[in-house]
């Protein structure tokens, strides 16, 4: 076991700590107890954010002491609490062969980023939907005087599917650069013969590839993925100049980058600095794991050591493939890269 590599073996246990904070993050809006507190504007942290990050920095802290490990949620990486310690590692993972120039790396030189629930927003809102989820309750709200029946469907059809933009993201960098990645979407539905699966996980790792998905080409036109709870001006103003037959407007940074890899999105386009490095570095190990390429608005990478600001003041642009990414790179125009870059 020793023999494989710290960052192989890091991996295979972000994989499988990734999956119990999935299950952790689906258990708090079970009991329907979400614990929200407001932490600024459109910023809201919850009982699930809390758990799965105490589960997964506790979780690697403890199989890799001198590794630096940075987590979205303030005020809880300290617990003398057993009950979410993950030891296992994922097998798939253990068993890949580490490409030449990681083999080397050692504890100290990595820096994990993560965010054990991005997609708070919607998040909350999907709890809307299932918390009420009796029918007594929403027959007597369809009854209402105040409440139109195309109010009632659309909040009845949109909720739901905002779960399935929640993801838990660890993202891995050395010297700065993310060389690997975890996505797990914990209300992803799938069904295997008469099984119904929820959850999966998504991985890569750089010059390996990727896992847990299958890899598709962008669209035949031109669409967008963008933020639905975080927009103003100057992002809409980024949307437009892009040319595109459709724009999807979703929740998360993971979720954006899992449809730019599953081929529903050609561009990731976000000009606003509400995205952080937890947001960033495991979606962008992915996809440049895949081919792709995610850096700001005006063209640049992110650095992902340890003491870099948290903020991605700079916005982010992504795409599978190089030239999309130059093409939406192309279309800003410069007094848009000014104004973020201000
Ligand atoms: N203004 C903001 N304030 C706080 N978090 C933000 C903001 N904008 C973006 N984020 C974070 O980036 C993610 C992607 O943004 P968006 O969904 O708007 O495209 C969000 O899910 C949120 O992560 P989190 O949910 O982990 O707090
Ligand atoms: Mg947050
Ligand atoms: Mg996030
Ligand atoms: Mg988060």
């Amino acid at each position: 076991m020793s023999s494989v590599p710290v960052l192989i073996r890091l991996l295979a246990s972000s994989v499988s700590v990734a999956n119990r904070a999935g299950k952790i993050v689906r258990d708090v809006m079970s009991k329907g107890e979400l614990g929200i507190v407001e932490k600024g504007k459109d910023d809201y942290q919850t009982e699930a954010d809390r758990s799965a990050q105490r589960c997964i920095i506790a979780s690697l802290s403890a199989q890799y002491p001198k590794i630096n490990i940075i987590g979205e949620e303030d005020g809880n990486q300290i617990q003398d609490s057993n009950e979410y310690l993950v030891m296992d590692s994922d097998q798939e993972i253990l068993a890949i062969n580490c490409p030449e120039s990681l083999k080397g790396v050692e504890e100290k030189d990595i820096v994990v980023w993560v965010d054990p629930l991005d997609g708070t927003a919607e998040y909350t809102q999907g709890a809307l939907m299932l918390k009420r989820d009796s029918w007594e309750h929403w027959k007597s709200l369809l009854s209402h005087p105040f409440i139109s029946m195309k109010w009632y469907l659309s909040l009845l059809q949109s909720n739901y599917g905002f779960l399935e933009h929640v993801t838990v993201l660890i993202g891995i960098s050395v010297n700065e650069r993310p060389v690997a990645g975890v996505i797990h979407q914990p209300y992803y539905k799938n069904v295997v013969g008469s099984d119904k699966i929820i959850g999966r996980t998504i991985w890569g790792l750089q010059e390996v590839g990727v896992g847990g998905f299958t890899l598709a080409p962008p669209p035949d036109s031109l669409v967008i993925t963008t933020t639905r709870s975080h927009s103003n001006a100057i992002v809409e103003n980024a949307l437009q100049v892009m040319n595109a037959q459709q724009i999807l407007r979703v929740g998360g940074a993971g979720y954006k980058v899992l449809q730019l890899l599953e081929g529903k999105a050609s561009i990731y386009v976000f000009a606003s600095p509400g995205c952080k490095k937890w947001d960033t570095c495991g979606p962008e190990a992915i996809l440049s794991a895949a081919g792709g390429k995610l850096t700001d608005i005006l063209g640049n990478h992110y650095k992902y050591g340890a003491s870099e600001s948290r903020p991605n003041k700079t916005g982010v642009l992504a795409a599978v493939y190089e030239d999309l990414h130059s093409y939406a790179l192309s279309r800003i125009p410069q007094e848009l890269k000014d104004e973020l870059a201000k």
